[in-house]
Order: C-alpha cells, then structure tokens, then sequence
C-alpha cells in the first residue's frame, strides 16, 4: 500500500527522468554560467511525487524524503516556497517523494521532482499561472527545470532555459550508474572541458553528425568506474553520457532489443530500461486533473 494514499488526501504526480542525447558548450555568460546546446528526451520512468494541500499555510515535508538532502534544501520544498511567495497563496502544502532517479546521475531528478511540484501545485492551489511564468521561476531554482516544466522533448540552448520542441522517434533506452557522484559544478571548472564548441543546429542532430557529450572524456578520464562502465556497456552498443554524468546510457529502437541487451550485461552492472516518452507524464496527469479526474494515488 501507498505511505501517502489517496484516501488520506494525497494525490500523485509523475516527476519524469530526462536523458541528454547531445550535450555541448558553445560559450559563457558573463556570470560565468556555461552557455549550452543540448537535447532533452523525456522518460516514461522517474519519481513520484505525492501533494496534500493544507489550509494552515504550512509546506512539509513528510516522509524520507531524497537521501541525505535537508528539509530546507530539498527542491520539492523549495519549488513550493517559491510559488507560494510568488502567489501570496494561504494554503500550505504536505509533500511525499518516492524516489527512484539515481541523485547526482545526470538524469534531472531533483529539477524534475520542483518542476513536478510547480505545475501539480499551481492546479490544488487553483492560482492559474501559465507555463511560461512556471518556467521562469524553476529556472530560479536549476537550469534544468524550465524543460521538466513545458514538458516536450527539446533542442535548449542558453543555460537550458531557451528551448525549441523536437519530435524524437520511439526508443528505449538502457541506463546504467557506475555509482559515483559527479559534482556538476567541478566538472564545468574542469580545464580540459571543451567550452568553445562551433555552435550546432537542429539538423545537425537530427541527422546524427551532432551526437557528443562535452562531459564525457573529461569524466571518463577522472573517474575510473566510469571509463569502466563505458567499457562494458560497448559490448552491447554505443553508450553515451547524461548531462554532466556520471550515468550512462545506451538506444535501442524496440524494448526487445534493449531486454536482450540488458540480459547480455556482465555481472554487477547496474543496469534497467526506460522508454523515451513523446511528451511528460506529468502533462497528461494535469490534463485528466483538469478534466475533473483526479490523478491516482
Ligand atoms: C549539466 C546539466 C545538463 O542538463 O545537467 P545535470 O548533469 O546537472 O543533470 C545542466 O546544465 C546542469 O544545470 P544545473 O542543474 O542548473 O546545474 P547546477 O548543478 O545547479 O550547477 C552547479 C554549478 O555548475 C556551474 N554551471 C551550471 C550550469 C551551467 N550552464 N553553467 C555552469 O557553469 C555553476 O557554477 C553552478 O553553480
Ligand atoms: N528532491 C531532490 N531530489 C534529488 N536531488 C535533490 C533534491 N533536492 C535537492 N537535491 C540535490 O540536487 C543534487 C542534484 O541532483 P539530481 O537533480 O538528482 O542530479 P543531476 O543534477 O545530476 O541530474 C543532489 O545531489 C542533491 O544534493
């Protein structure tokens, strides 16, 4: 059974993974932020995360919560304080988080978990903001929430924030962790990370001649477990790197070719499929909330 069931109040959203298909850095602003081209695809996997509102005012966290991160850092809980300044709303919120997205892997849990909590809330709340507004504020909160928020896959440049929506064919897609933390701010300091890429264009992804991930020779030389996680998913195709990493990922176009993969993978790889999704989860559950349904619980 559920620890936050729709009988006690709780209604659940979907916080979707993303995958970075390409990934390069074209620049820098003058704060010293990356200037990036990247492709977002959306997952058809991710969190849950579980919304109660309360009259009191109060936003709580209830529940674990993601592994290690303080109440006050955690970014469900801080998309709702920002909305909730942003609104001057009276209510409060009660907030659950099942949490499946490897933290610090590249796959946009955290970013998906506030953008998760700034669309669903913005409904119970009943405050009417639009997309673009709810853009604008996750961005406050992590480059990589404006994305989540619109929820189509993307060609983004800026910091992440500028995007144009791409269609995608299907995939799978088999993801795998090495287990170790990759500290995006680190990475972005690295000296032998390319900053000064010649800019791309849709095109050229769309027809494949633009497919890299400016971070992925930087941490496969760092770190070991990655360059041996690059070493063993070869053997069933072409694995790439997510965001700054340190998760990987190999395509497939049928989910039979990602299972055979999958079962061809040495040992004590850490491993498990996902389905590319043609737009987020979380917009067809705020369409049917909308509707008058509510979302399962
Ligand atoms: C690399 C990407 C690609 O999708 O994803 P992840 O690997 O984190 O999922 C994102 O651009 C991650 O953006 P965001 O989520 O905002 O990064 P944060 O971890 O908050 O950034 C940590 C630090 O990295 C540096 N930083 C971040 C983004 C950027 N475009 N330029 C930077 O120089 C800044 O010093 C920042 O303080
Ligand atoms: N709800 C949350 N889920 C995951 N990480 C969170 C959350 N709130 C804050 N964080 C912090 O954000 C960091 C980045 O997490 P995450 O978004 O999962 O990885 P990435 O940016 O590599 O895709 C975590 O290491 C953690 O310190």
């Amino acid at each position: 059974m559920s620890r936050f069931p729709a009988a006690q109040g709780w209604s659940a959203w979907p916080a979707p993974a993303k995958l970075n298909l390409f990934l390069q850095i074209v620049g820098r602003r003058a704060d010293g932020y990356h200037q990036l081209q990247t492709v977002f695809r959306l997952l058809d996997w991710g969190d849950s995360v579980f919304l109660r509102p309360r009259m009191d005012g109060v936003i709580a966290r209830v529940g674990e919560g993601a592994a290690g991160v303080a109440e006050a850092d955690d970014l469900l809980v801080r998309a709702a304080k920002i909305l909730k300044n942003e609104s001057k709303c009276v209510q409060g919120v009660d907030i659950g988080i099942e949490k499946r997205i490897p933290m610090g892997g590249g796959f946009g849990g955290g970013s998906s978990d506030a953008a998760t909590v700034l669309v669903a809330l913005n409904r119970l709340w009943g405050l009417g903001f639009d997309f673009e507004r709810l853009a604008e504020l996750g961005l406050r909160l992590g480059a990589d929430v404006p994305v989540f928020v619109h929820g189509r896959n993307a060609w983004a440049e800026g910091v992440g924030e500028r995007l144009t929506a791409i269609d995608l064919p299907s995939a799978w897609y088999l993801l795998a962790s090495p287990g170790v933390h990759a500290a995006t701010a680190g990475l972005f300091q690295a000296p032998d990370l390319t900053r000064n890429a010649a800019p791309a264009k849709i095109a050229d992804f769309l027809s494949g001649t633009a497919l890299g991930n400016a971070f992925e020779p930087v941490l496969r030389r760092r770190e070991p477990a990655v360059e041996a996680l690059f070493e063993a998913l070869a053997r069933i195709g072409t694995p790439r790197l997510t965001g700054s990493g340190s998760g990987c990922f190999v395509e497939f176009a049928t989910r039979e070719s990602a299972e055979a993969a999958l079962a061809a993978l040495p040992v004590g790889v850490n491993a498990w499929l996902a389905r590319g999704a043609d737009r987020s989860p979380l917009l067809d559950a705020v369409e049917s909330f909308t509707t008058g349904a509510s979302p399962s619980g």
